[in-house]
């Protein structure tokens, strides 16, 4: 084979420069086998604002990509752009009207002279239209709820329920567990008014709790009600929504799991305050059951209305739209706390992610790119075939239904290109948003495309199931982030993650398989984790592996438990807070077979050829750099607040244990730096 050449193309001297910039200046004496995260990270905080790692630090540079396009003109955002627009992305007067329609969203959003001199008008008149579906009567504070004000009492509900906005209950569409063909509306309870529950308990803060609701309630409440009504009113609404919240707290669906749910018929939803009358609202053809997690919400809010002063249910709706709302009318609006435009960005994130997608797309993503995050998943979805045909702890049977599910995944890599969208195509995305009408005043745009979205949530129940298109959770394509879905057994990964210097099809393969490799193979390994594995190969919940490989795969994880369990982080007032290895496990071992996939199907790329070697570091070998590279994906600057606030409910474990962790796990690891112990301490895939 010939000796390998040095890449000095800038982008892999950008590859090369950040990781050695980020290593320990004296790593020659740091063992990477006891203190890998030591050598490979310790000059990051020193470089890196405080809270940052390299997947935060992309943030900042798409926006600007977004902030370009968006104050930019059309010829402008298809000139000089990364993707061929001619072929993959073709122009056209739809694909103009597409582009003017994000960026008549944009401005309206971001004309604050427009939106401060309309003031509250706009919120108040909405309000007024709600109330006047089921119009409070100020003179009666005391009556309770009659089944004659379950029409009423619907209306609301449809109203604002259609806008997006929960009442009584949450409303969803996703992927039916029983039959993966179907779409199906589920019901959840509401989440709670407040952020932060613990106020609920607080006696001092439901005090000022009352007299913010009643000032926001004087201020909207239709009606000439005088100030001590208001206050009791408010009272009463702080008492239901205290209550409300109980059942919300105590209700929280288990995530990716179908613990509690129930087929709610329509026949009996009108048993309900007149749910069939909202699902009726939202979904006129709909026929099937709605999913109710848990069922025992059902009979919560039928007493908590059956049990509040009428007048406390109508303003508690009424406070639900204003405080959903409410930021729609302050011109001083920003997204937390940064400025206007971010605010606007995330006006866009909402459902007219698609089109703004699509442009930072072709900005940053070009094809080629995208061919090399097909072949790594492809790559890696087969060494997991292969993987699993030589498990020791797996029955044949599981085997062959385990690979049937690796074959079942569908992926998506960058951006949706789907049945029901697909961002290259102006036309699609033109039909997709045909019914959605943006003009130059901003709140009538925020309620068209809340109506929008909603009414495309709920069209998808009357078509066959598109696994891949999610309406409510989808990332936008500029996203950082990656997921696998086990009610639809697909994974999606955003294009804002496929960046340089994590990966590129300009980069050697040693660089691009790690970090984000790694991030392909733990979205995989996520379909066959803890909680991913109780879903079979057709995405479905229900036992499908024998007992003894249950036990056997059980027994495996324990040793994750354990491992991560002993693992600290940093927290105020110098303390140390021991990572939570129950509440960890399926990212624990997503990440180790994740990275484990990955070496293996980057190794198979050097059968016959060898990828390039980069500058200043040459005197490692190419199995070194994989995980040097891998180790400097996951380097951060994190403070010890931001650690306390993120990892005690953090499903992942802090970033430095994802090295340390994972690494501990790799035999090839250790094999690469040749660590006196080869054996992974802990191994399921
Ligand atoms: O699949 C998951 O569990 C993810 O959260 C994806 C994940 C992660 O593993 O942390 C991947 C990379 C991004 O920076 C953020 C999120």
């Amino acid at each position: 084979m010939a000796a390998p050449t040095v890449c000095t193309t800038p982008v892999c001297l950008e590859a090369a420069s950040t990781m050695l910039s980020q290593m320990a200046l004296n790593w020659e004496k740091i063992d990477p086998c006891t203190d890998f995260e030591q050598m490979m990270c310790h000059r990051f905080p020193l470089l890196n604002e405080p809270d940052m790692s390299p997947f935060r630090k992309l943030g900042p540079r798409h926006k600007r990509v977004l902030e370009g396009i968006l104050q930019g003109s059309y010829q402008e955002a298809i000139s000089e752009q990364l993707v061929s627009w001619t072929s993959t992305f073709p122009t056209n007067a739809a694909d103009e009207a597409n582009f003017n329609m994000i960026k008549r969203a944009y401005a309206a959003c971001m004309d604050t002279d427009t939106i401060e001199k309309a003031g509250t008008k706009p919120l108040v008149d909405l309000i007024a239209s709600v109330n006047s579906l089921w119009p409070i009567n100020t003179g009666d504070l005391k009556s309770k709820v009659t089944k004659a004000d379950h029409a009423g009492l619907a209306d609301v509900m449809s109203f604002l329920e259609e806008l997006g906005i929960s009442t009584f209950q949450k409303m969803d569409v996703s992927n039916n567990p029983w039959d993966p063909t179907l779409k199906t509306i589920y019901m959840t309870a509401p989440p709670p008014l407040k952020d932060n529950v613990t106020e609920y308990q607080d006696p001092e803060a439901m005090l000022a709790y009352a007299n913010s609701t009643s000032q926001m309630l004087a201020q909207y409440l239709p009606g000439n009600a005088t100030a001590e009504m208001v206050a009791t009113i408010a009272e009463d609404v702080v008492a239901l929504d205290v209550a409300i919240a109980g059942v919300a707290v105590a209700n929280v669906p288990v995530p990716n799991s179908i613990e509690g749910a129930y087929n709610l018929t329509l026949k009996e939803a009108a048993d309900f305050y007149g749910l069939d009358k909202v699902v009726k609202s939202l979904a006129p053809e709909y026929n099937q059951p709605i999913i109710v997690m848990p069922k025992q919400i059902l009979a919560n809010f039928s007493e908590i209305i059956a049990s509040h002063p009428k007048v406390a249910l109508q303003a508690y709706l009424l406070v639900r739209a204003i405080h959903t709302l409410s930021i729609e009318v302050d011109s001083t609006a920003s997204g937390n706390g940064k400025s206007r435009s971010d605010h606007c960005l995330a006006h866009l994130t909402h459902d007219l992610r698609h089109i703004l997608g699509r442009f930072f797309v072709a900005s940053t993503y070009p094809d080629s790119t995208r061919k090399l995050a097909g072949e790594v998943a492809n790559n890696i979805r087969s060494e997991l075939k292969t993987r699993i045909s030589q498990l020791t702890w797996m029955s044949d049977d599981a085997k062959t239904r385990a690979a049937k599910k690796v074959d079942n995944m569908v992926q998506s890599l960058g951006y949706y290109s789907s049945p029901t969208l697909d961002l290259k195509s102006p036309e699609s995305l033109a039909s997709y948003y045909k019914t959605l009408n943006i003009t130059a005043n901003y709140f009538d745009n925020v309620l068209a495309k809340r109506l929008h979205q909603l009414s495309q949530q709920m069209a998808a129940t009357s078509k066959p199931a598109d696994r891949l298109f999610t309406i409510s959770g989808g990332d936008a394509a500029w996203e950082i982030n990656a997921a696998y879905a086990p009610f639809e057994n697909t994974i999606t990964l955003s294009s804002g993650m496929f960046q340089s210097p994590l990966f590129s099809d300009q980069l050697p393969g040693y660089v691009s398989y790690s970090t984000l490799g790694g991030v392909v193979g733990h979205e995989i390994v996520h379909g066959f984790d803890s909680a991913g594995r109780l879903w079979n190969e057709n995405a479905q919940p229900f036992p499908w592996w024998d007992n003894k490989t249950v036990a056997a795969y059980e027994e495996r994880a324990q040793c994750f438990v354990k491992q991560y369990s002993e693992f600290t982080y940093p927290i105020t007032g110098g303390k140390t807070a021991n990572t939570d290895g129950e509440q960890t496990l399926g990212e624990n071992i997503s990440d180790a077979g994740g990275l484990q996939l990955a070496f293996k199907a980057w190794k198979k790329t050097q059968e016959g050829k060898k990828d390039a070697s980069l500058p200043g570091l040459e005197k490692f070998t190419h199995e070194q750099l994989f995980f040097m590279f891998f180790a400097s994906g996951w380097c951060n600057s994190y403070t010890p607040k931001h650690n306390e606030e993120s990892f005690a409910t953090d499903v992942h474990a802090h970033d430095s244990q994802r090295i340390m962790g994972t690494t501990a796990n790799s035999r090839a690891f250790r094999e690469a730096f040749n660590c006196k112990v080869k054996e992974p301490a802990c191994e399921i895939f």
